[in-house]
């Protein structure tokens, strides 16, 4: 069965094309800086890597191009898309309605594309990947796998918000947490990493890409985690503020004449590490870069960006009441010792966490990178949302036949 997984995030499609008798990756690749200068796809196809710089101005776009590269004449995988037997998606908000995979259909679609108020950088262009593939590969099952299922284990402790009661019963406003799938993977391969049982460990995931969450996994259970009602809540990001005091939204929508729905646009989208650069970048290498230099603007970017990460961090021991194990990933995560190393040492010496430097100085492989004397063991784990996609596609499309 040949399952190709689509991975829409904020600023990127991840895709995947997998044999799944064997779980071999057939082509993938990463269409990456959607909407700004530079974007290009990452094409991967057995060992070959190639790189195609081309303007892609939307998530629309990008998948177009993923689809014409899999059956291209250059770099071509299958002779037809009529080999692909099951399409696998990412969707990232699934509020309490979906709380597992689903097999789409019209019905399950409405209400994905209903909740894209509540996801405004991601459903939208979940559903225009469904959609698209839908059309292109018509008699092919689509499935969602949502990025709040992993989360579902939460108490109420973690989940409900301090307000009115009735408002949670009407509305359900609550914390859904998201990037599941990814804090769920790194979680479980950290602990086979370590030979231990996860139902021993308190676990600290650190999804840091565009997009970024922090997760505390007890005993194997997602029990909190930074985002929120929405994407939007928790860490510093690209374009995302993160937690404000809610307060602002309201002072802002007064004095600037905004609608409170405009003040939200651009919390989501105008702040962030972009914000605080003054709109120069939302590539956290790019504000690295600068950082190194000596720009001050940019380095003040990156200080609050890893004192935010820090902070969860210290606030998730306190709420597992320790922790074992700390796990980096995702493009920032999974790529940036300087991140890596300055938060550890400017941040986590109290806990015990001990880097070793040169084992730090990598990018993008599972490795320990703390001390064997660390009373905490620090790990970078590469995410592979698009594996856990295609596992859960599979097991729903074959027990549907
Ligand atoms: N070598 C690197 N150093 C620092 N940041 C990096 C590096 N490589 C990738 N990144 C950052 O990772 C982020 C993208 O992460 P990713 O997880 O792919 O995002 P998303 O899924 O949210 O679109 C970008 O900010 C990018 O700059
Ligand atoms: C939920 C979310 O922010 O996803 P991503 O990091 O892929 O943008
Ligand atoms: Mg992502």
């Amino acid at each position: 069965m040949k399952v190709l997984v689509i991975n829409s995030g904020s600023s990127s499609i991840k895709y995947q094309l997998l044999e799944m008798d064997t779980e071999k990756v057939l082509a993938k690749g990463l269409v990456e800086r959607i909407g700004i200068e530079g974007s290009r796809i990452i094409h991967r196809k057995n060992e070959e890597k190639y790189v195609i710089e081309k303007a892609i101005k939307n998530h629309e776009e990008g998948l177009k191009e993923v689809l014409d590269l899999l059956t291209s004449e250059d770099y071509k995988v299958i002779s037809s898309l009529n080999e692909i037997d099951a399409v696998g998606h990412r969707v990232v908000h699934g509020g309490e309605r979906f709380s597992s995979s689903v097999i789409i259909d019209k019905d399950s679609l409405d209400t994905i594309e209903m909740m894209s108020f509540l996801a405004p950088l991601h459903n939208p262009a979940n559903v225009m990947g469904i959609k698209a593939a839908m059309e292109l590969l018509p008699n092919v099952p689509q499935v969602g796998v949502f990025d709040t299922s992993f989360h579902q284990t939460m108490p109420k402790t973690s989940f409900l918000y301090a307000i009115p009661y009735e408002y949670y019963e009407k509305y359900k406003i609550r914390r859904y947490g998201f990037h599941g799938t990814s804090h769920k993977y790194v979680s479980k391969r950290a602990a086979e990493i370590l030979n231990k049982d996860i139902k021993t460990l308190k676990i600290i995931t650190s999804h840091i890409g565009n997009g970024a969450s922090i997760a505390a996994v007890k005993n194997g259970e997602s029990f909190d985690t930074s985002m929120g009602f929405t994407p939007l809540e928790g860490l510093v990001m690209g374009t995302r503020s993160g937690d404000i005091d809610p307060a602002i939204v309201s002072f802002l929508a007064q004095e600037e004449g905004l609608t409170t729905k405009e003040v939200v646009e651009i919390l989501n989208n105008k702040s962030g590490v972009y914000g605080i650069t003054k709109g120069f970048s939302s590539d956290m290498r790019d504000i690295e870069d600068k950082a190194l230099e000596g720009d001050k603007v940019c380095r003040l970017a990156l200080d609050i960006y890893e004192y935010r990460i820090a902070k969860y961090i210290g606030a998730y021991a306190a709420a597992m009441n320790g922790v074992d194990v700390i796990v980096f990933t995702a493009g920032v995560g999974e790529n940036s010792p300087v991140t890596r190393e300055e938060i550890c040492e400017k941040y986590l010496t109290y806990l015990g966490v001990k880097i070793d430097k040169e084992k730090n100085n990598f990018k993008g492989l599972e490795r320990v990178i703390s001390t064997p004397d660390s009373k905490v063991e620090v790990l970078v784990v590469p995410t592979n949302e698009e594996l856990m996609i295609a596992r859960e596609t599979k097991e729903l499309v074959s027990t549907k036949n």
